[in-house]
């Protein structure tokens, strides 16, 4: 049976560094994610949201502690562990971080470069079905240098969710957008989680954000402060 959390973090440190410059930036970190929830991290500026979501989107090598995500166990995990886990996980960042020289979508596809066995056609199929998910079906054939910063943004929601993730992570994805893009792509996001039961871990600054959100974690140097549940 699957378990209610996707994601259980437990006695979470990191360090960044070694010898004299050795920085501990995450202290005794706990948090769960329960499957289909929509939760919203903050924190200053260096707080360690940035180090939390690449642990636990298994970007880099839990130190110290437990993450249990997807029932695996991330600390000791092999780099082919981790491997078959990126799978699972989609992400988004700030900067879009589009090909520009890929259309649309082909930018989207890239999306489902990793998993293996996916034929040209139904990749195809894919990424034209994504990109219609964010509203952006007559934009397909379209280069990056012609869309806005809003159509960008949702391009790369699109090769996020193309792969059905069990687990999105996106590092600040509204900071680039003016309020109404950053209020569809968020809407895109809660209605994609409603829909798949997909979960979502965002960190964000952005104040617009929060309402949204099922729970509200904070960050202040490296320790979660304040966890907040909503509705
Ligand atoms: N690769 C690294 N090498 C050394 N120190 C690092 C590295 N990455 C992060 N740090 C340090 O770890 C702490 C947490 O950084 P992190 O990027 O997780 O913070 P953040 O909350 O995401 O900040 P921001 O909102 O500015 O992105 C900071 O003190 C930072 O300087």
């Amino acid at each position: 049976m699957e378990h209610e959390n996707i994601l259980e973090a437990k006695g979470l440190n990191h360090w960044f560094g070694t010898g004299d410059v050795k920085k501990q930036a995450l202290f005794d970190v706990n948090l769960t994610l329960k499957r289909g929830s929509f939760t919203v991290l903050m924190g200053p500026s260096g707080s360690g949201k940035t180090t939390v979501l690449t642990l636990i989107g298994c970007l880099r090598s839990v130190q110290d502690g437990s993450v249990c995500l997807l029932d695996r166990e991330l600390n000791g995990a092999s780099e082919a562990e981790l491997v078959a886990l990126r799978r699972r996980l989609g992400f988004i960042f700030q900067a879009h971080n589009l090909h520009e020289s890929l259309t649309a979508t082909q930018n989207v596809i890239m999306g489902l470069q990793v998993h293996r066995g996916v034929s040209d056609a139904d990749a195809q199929r894919a990424a034209t079905h994504a990109l219609g998910l964010v509203g952006l079906s007559d934009r397909v054939g379209y280069l990056p240098g012609n869309l806005s910063g809003g159509q960008k943004q949702r391009v790369a929601v699109a090769r996020a969710l193309v792969g059905n993730p069990a687990l999105l992570l996106a590092d600040e994805p509204t900071a680039a957008l003016d309020k109404e893009s950053a209020a569809e792509v968020v809407d895109l996001l809660k209605r994609m989680g409603a829909a798949r039961g997909m979960t979502t871990l965002l960190v964000t600054h952005d104040n617009r954000i929060l309402d949204r959100a099922d729970r509200i974690l904070t960050l202040e140097d490296g320790r979660i402060v304040t966890m907040e549940d909503r509705g």
